[in-house]
């Protein structure tokens, strides 16, 4: 239906049917709310092959289905959602779907930069998160230009991970440190040559890298641990995404393929969330 609209029809459908939900918010807020929920995206090709669409047309769905979950998420007051939208092994997927998908990319990044563009609407700051580089260079300029178009919206943050695995994110954070950590000992060094105990011992103190100096190094750094992670399609791997950010993170997989999820199973999740809360919360303290 949304399809069809234009934009004002749209942006007053979204704005009755939020202003309806609203006792329904209001009584879900009274409970803990997760103030970070991430999203595996499961299930578009699958969706679109159901529907005898080509597959482009399921990653289409999807994004419209990733623009409805950032309206509600927003509503229910989530202050970070992050998305899987491109993992690295999905460069090993077929030539003409990745163009496809990094051709989809470019379109909506370009999309987020208009002033009618949902983050702006809703005052949302788009952060890109994963191996930038590996991306082909139109879609990495439109990914810097609306990090930098969106840098003072403050309501919430919307985190896209491309070119990201989480086994990626490490390497690059442990090797960071290292080399801030040289950069530093080499400093050290460089001014104070003429003792040479000293020198000795302030490099031996500084060798050590600690958990906050790899954690500074995150591509995620932006944002705090996510309290669930969604994964849709009752799929239950966490398929290298997040690994570092997720030790106490509630997994919750609803068996909706991406683009069919919506408002309810979103509920679903926060009000599972609000059952498991104090069970979370008390194992964070053991
Ligand atoms: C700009 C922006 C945020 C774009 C996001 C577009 C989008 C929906 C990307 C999803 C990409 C992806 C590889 C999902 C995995 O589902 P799958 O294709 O593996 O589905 P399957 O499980 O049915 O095979």
């Amino acid at each position: 239906m949304l399809k069809s609209m234009d934009g004002l029809a749209e942006k007053l459908f979204w704005s009755s049917l939020l202003y309806m939900l609203k006792p329904l918010f209001r009584i879900l807020s009274v409970g803990p709310t997760p103030n970070h929920v991430a999203f595996i995206l499961d299930g578009n090709r699958r969706y679109a092959k159901k529907r005898n669409m080509a597959v482009g047309n399921g990653y289409r769905a999807g994004f419209m289905a990733v623009m409805s979950m950032l309206k509600y998420c927003y509503v229910l007051g989530v202050k970070y959602m992050t998305i899987y939208a491109f993992s690295i092994d999905n460069f090993k997927r077929r030539p003409e779907e990745v163009q496809y998908l990094m051709d989809l990319m470019l379109e909506k990044i370009e999309g987020l930069l208009h002033k009618e563009s949902v983050v702006n609407q809703y005052g949302v700051r788009v952060h890109f998160v994963g191996n930038l580089k590996l991306l082909t260079e139109p879609v990495r300029v439109a990914a810097e230009k609306a990090m930098q178009a969106t840098a003072d919206n403050t309501n919430s943050t919307l985190l896209i991970c491309v070119a990201y695995s989480s086994t990626d994110e490490i390497v690059h954070a442990v090797e960071s440190s290292c080399q801030e950590k040289w950069n530093e000992i080499q400093e050290l060094n460089a001014n104070q040559p003429q003792n040479v105990e000293e020198t000795k011992e302030i490099r031996e103190l500084n060798q050590i890298i600690k958990l906050v100096d790899i954690e500074r190094h995150m591509y995620m750094r932006l944002a705090p641990d996510p309290d669930m992670l969604i994964r849709t399609s009752g799929e239950t791997r966490l398929s290298n995404f997040l690994l570092w950010q997720t030790t106490s993170c509630l997994l919750y997989s609803p068996k909706v393929l991406f683009p069919e999820i919506g408002l309810r199973h979103l509920i679903w999740a926060v009000l599972h969330f609000q059952r498991l809360f104090p069970h979370l919360e008390k194992k964070k303290q053991l």
